[in-house]
This record gives C-alpha cells, sequence and structure tokens, in this order.
C-alpha cells in the first residue's frame, strides 16, 4: 500500500547540508498498521512528510496504493491537481492536534469538504458521522479550547477521515497525551484500522505503541532503516534489536562460567516450560531456570526464557538442537548475556 525506494532527503540552509534520509526502502501492506520507531532526530518526521509529499524528497520514489507519488507534477506548497487529489486519500494526524481555534469540532471536520466543494448539508452529514465515529458525537459544537487532549485528537482522527482515505499517516499522534488517553487514541487507530480496511503508517518515539498497536515496525536511525518486519517474525530472529526493545529481559541472571546459557523464545500456545522439563527427563540435566517473562505483543502472546545448561556449547548441541526441533527460537548466549 506504500512503499519508497531508495527515498533520500537532503536539507539545505545556510550553507549546510544534512541527509534526513538516506536511501530509504519501506514496505507497508494493505490494512496493516506500521510502525516507525527511533530516536530524535533518526528522521522519523520527514519519512512520514515524503509520503505524502508536505515535503518533496531529493531522490527516489514514493508509490501510494498503486499511484507513484513522486512522478506527479509539483509539491510540498504548490501540488498540482493530481497529487492533490492523491494527497485527499492519505490522511494525516499529527502531534499537536493542529486544530482551527475558532472553529467548533465539527466545523474543523468540515473544513477538507469544504476545500473539496461538498455542498453545506452533505459537509454536516459528514462531519457529524465522522464525529459519532471517533465517540465524540456530543461534543460537535465545542471549541478547541473547551476539549481534551484525547479529545482534540479525537477531532484531529475525524478531520483527517474526511476524505475517506485509505491511509492515516500519524505523526507522534499521542506524544502529547497521557497514558491512559494514549491508550484510548491507540485502540481508536485499531479499531479504525479493523473496521474501514485502513492502512496505518505511524511514526514515535515509544516501543510501547509499536507493542501495543502494531502489526510491523521499522527502526530508524541517522536517515537509514536499519531493522525491519511484522513484529512475531522479528521476536523469532535471533539478535533482532527491535524484538530486544519490545521484550527486553536486562534484568534475567546471565549464569555461570563455563556453562551454556540459552534464550529461548515461544510465541502463541507453545509455552516454553513443558518442553524444558522433557529436555531435562530425555538427557538427564540438571537445567536452571535463570528468568522467564511473558508479554502480549501484536495481540500475540510471546514468551522468553533464559535458562543455564551444564557444560560447553558443544555438550549441548544435542540438547539445542532438541528444542529448535519442537518450534522454539533458541539463542545461545555468551557469558556476558550476549548473543554469542
Ligand atoms: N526543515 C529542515 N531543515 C533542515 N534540517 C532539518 C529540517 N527538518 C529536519 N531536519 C534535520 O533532519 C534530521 C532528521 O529530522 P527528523 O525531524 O525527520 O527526525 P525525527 O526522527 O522525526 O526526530 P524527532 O523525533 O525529534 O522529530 C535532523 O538532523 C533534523 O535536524
Amino acid at each position: 500500500m506504500i512503499t519508497t525506494k531508495d527515498l533520500t532527503k537532503v536539507y539545505r540552509s545556510r550553507g549546510r547540508e544534512v541527509t534526513a534520509l538516506d536511501g530509504v526502502d519501506l514496505h507497508v501492506r494493505p490494512g496493516e498498521v506500521y510502525g516507525v520507531v527511533g530516536t530524535s532526530g533518526a528522521g522519523k518526521s520527514t519519512l512520514i512528510r515524503c509520503v505524502n509529499m508536505l515535503e518533496r524528497p531529493t531522490s527516489g520514489s514514493v508509490t501510494v496504493d498503486g499511484v507513484e507519488l513522486t512522478a506527479l507534477p509539483g509539491g510540498e506548497n504548490r501540488a498540482g491537481r493530481e497529487l492533490r487529489e492523491a494527497r485527499r486519500r492519505i490522511g494525516m494526524v499529527f502531534q499537536h492536534f493542529n486544530l482551527l481555534s475558532s472553529r467548533t469540532a465539527q466545523e474543523n471536520v468540515e473544513l477538507p469538504l469544504e476545500i473539496i466543494g461538498l455542498d453545506r448539508t452533505e459537509r454536516r452529514r459528514k462531519a457529524a458521522e465522522l464525529l459519532d465515529l471517533v465517540g465524540l458525537a456530543d461534543r460537535a459544537r465545542s471549541y478547541p479550547g473547551q476539549l481534551s487532549g484525547g479529545q482534540k485528537q479525537r477531532v484531529g482522527i475525524a478531520r483527517a477521515l474526511a476524505g475517506d482515505p485509505k491511509v492515516l499517516l500519524s505523526d507522534e499522534a499521542t506524544s502529547a497525551l497521557d497514558p491512559e488517553t494514549t491508550r484510548s487514541i491507540l485502540a481508536l487507530l485499531r479499531d479504525l484500522n479493523r473496521q474501514l480496511g485502513l492502512t496505518v503508517l505511524l511514526i514515535t518515539h515509544e516501543m510501547d505503541v509499536i507493542k501495543s498497536v502494531c502489526d510491523s515496525a521499522a527502526l530508524m536511525r541517522g536517515g537509514r532503516i536499519v531493522e525491519a518486519g511484522q513484529l512475531t517474525d522479528l521476536l523469532a530472529t535471533g539478535g533482532s534489536r527491535l524484538a530486544r526493545d519490545l521484550f527486553p529481559l536486562g534484568e534475567f541472571a546471565s549464569g555461570h562460567p563455563g556453562r551454556t546459557v540459552l534464550e529461548i523464545t515461544f510465541q502463541g500456545d507453545a509455552p516454553a516450560q513443558p518442553f524444558v522439563s522433557q529436555l531435562a527427563r530425555t538427557y538427564q540435566i540438571d537445567i536452571n531456570i535463570l528468568g522467564a517473562a511473558v508479554e502480549t505483543v501484536a495481540d500475540r502472546m510471546v514468551g522468553r526464557m533464559r535458562v543455564e545448561l551444564p557444560g560447553g556449547h558443544q555438550d549441548n548441541v544435542v540438547p539445542i538442537g532438541y528444542l529448535r526441533e519442537q518450534g522454539l527460537q533458541v539463542e545461545v548466549l555468551d557469558g556476558k548475556g550476549a548473543a554469542a
């Protein structure tokens, strides 16, 4: 649904050049919630602004719903007709809501409908329907100043849906909200994704946002995507940095010298515990459990267990093979708790 190929954006100001995007290949499938995470300055905002051509990329291509936006004339402030039309099918939600304070909630949602020339009755009907969809039917006549942060963001989301978009872009939509309101806005985005089949691309610096709402994620650093994939695949990938951030286990004991420390990851309904006791029985070995944790990631249960086996890696090739044959993801750690 969204593809970028070798996307580059170089800002030039006062003789200085900043490469904000450095060859980004992004692939967001139809109907998924895709999160881009990274520290400040990684290039996340630039990426999302290039996807709807609020910024024109320096090079590379952006394709949304089969239309190559980078091939259409105009951009940034002076978009041509085709680009304006394509953009209408891409909704955008902002961190600071960007509502007009002199207009009521209803009038804010009507704004994009005015721009496309919908008549007054139709505008009112559509805006009322959208406010109802985001759970704000009773605040239609309130001004932004009379609404809470969460309610303002609901208006922002209703406005973003006015053009019946297939794609919704969210630029840190929950960063200005408290944790409880964040949860309710993320739940709303998830509901809209499911009800309307909306593809959502969001950027965030919070791993919890990725964990609670995304199907797939990409990690950005220095203008590049350093890792990307579906969360369930990432969690099953040894050495994945995103998986470690999604499911940190730093507090587990690191084991004893001369023994083999394994980290076992299981997903869905395949708990590791029975396999570990079977392993102990089958190979007559004492297994020391150093730690275990279970989390819900992308609506799926994921567990991880760190265990210690007597002897070195070479002595445990067979038991490790046995665990892998059971469909468990097994990583052998070195003495310091890192992947060996
Ligand atoms: N309009 C601009 N002019 C010059 N440099 C810019 C401009 N916008 C962004 N940059 C630079 O591009 C780089 C990437 O910025 P960007 O805002 O995309 O990162 P980010 O990951 O979204 O960070 P944050 O989470 O802080 O918003 C940074 O070095 C930033 O200073």
